[in-house]
């Protein structure tokens, strides 16, 4: 099966990763989206980290209704902080049957050429581009045209987990940026307050 990667902390997931991992899914030749939780993003400081099961229990509710979105727990069990490249050649071992590749911002890729082993994810895996809000110029990536990446024009929606997380502390309603068991499961478990 042709699955595409979406590697995030979803700290926590909301409507702006659900958007563009449904859109890949039905209109790219994907046939499964599998949110990959990383555990400890290697850019990223891990201080105001949900535990990695609450954001698994977050991403698990969220996408128990699409029968083609599904979360991976396998950077659970991988060294920290997690490059994308160890995670690309344990799913290979666990699943021959399938064929990996990458969905990601175009942001991301302006960012690219310093991700472990970036030549070697760009010679064995396809990268599915989504367009995403910028300042001025449009982000430029020298790998823009190259053959294995494919631009997707996917709808641009700019929610951050980071905005969620301080307007919830804030006491803001921000109920319709999250879907609804997961604004309920936050709630519930009074999670970022
Ligand atoms: N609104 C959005 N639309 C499209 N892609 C997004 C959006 N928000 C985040 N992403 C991308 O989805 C992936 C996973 O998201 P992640 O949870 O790591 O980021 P985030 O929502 O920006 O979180 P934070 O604000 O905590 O840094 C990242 O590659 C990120 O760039
Ligand atoms: O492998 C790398 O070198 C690498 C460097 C930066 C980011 N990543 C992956 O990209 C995902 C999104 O990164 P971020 O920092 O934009 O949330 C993150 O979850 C990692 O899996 C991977």
């Amino acid at each position: 099966m042709k699955i595409g990667l979406y590697f995030g902390t979803f700290n926590p997931i909301h409507i702006g990763h659900l958007i563009i991992a449904n859109h890949m899914v039905e209109f790219s030749d994907l046939e499964e989206v599998w949110f990959v939780i990383t555990p400890h993003s290697p850019f990223k400081k891990k201080s105001s980290l949900l535990g990695d099961n609450h954001r698994y229990q977050l991403v698990q509710i969220a996408t128990e209704d699409y029968r083609r979105l599904k979360p991976s727990t396998i950077e659970f069990r991988l060294p920290q902080p997690n490059y994308t490249i160890n995670t690309l050649v344990h799913l290979e071992e666990k699943y021959p049957q399938h064929q990996f590749n990458l969905i990601m911002g175009e942001d991301n890729l302006a960012s690219f050429h310093k991700w472990k082993n970036y030549e070697v994810i760009l010679e064995e895996y396809d990268i599915y581009v989504y367009p995403r809000i910028y300042n001025g110029e449009k982000p430029k990536s020298q790998f823009d045209n190259h053959p294995k990446v494919h631009q997707v024009d996917a709808p641009i929606m700019e929610i951050s987990s980071t905005f969620i997380r301080k307007a919830i502390a804030d006491k803001k309603n921000i109920e319709p940026l999250l879907p609804n068991k997961v604004w309920e499961y936050i709630e519930h478990m009074n999670f970022y307050k």
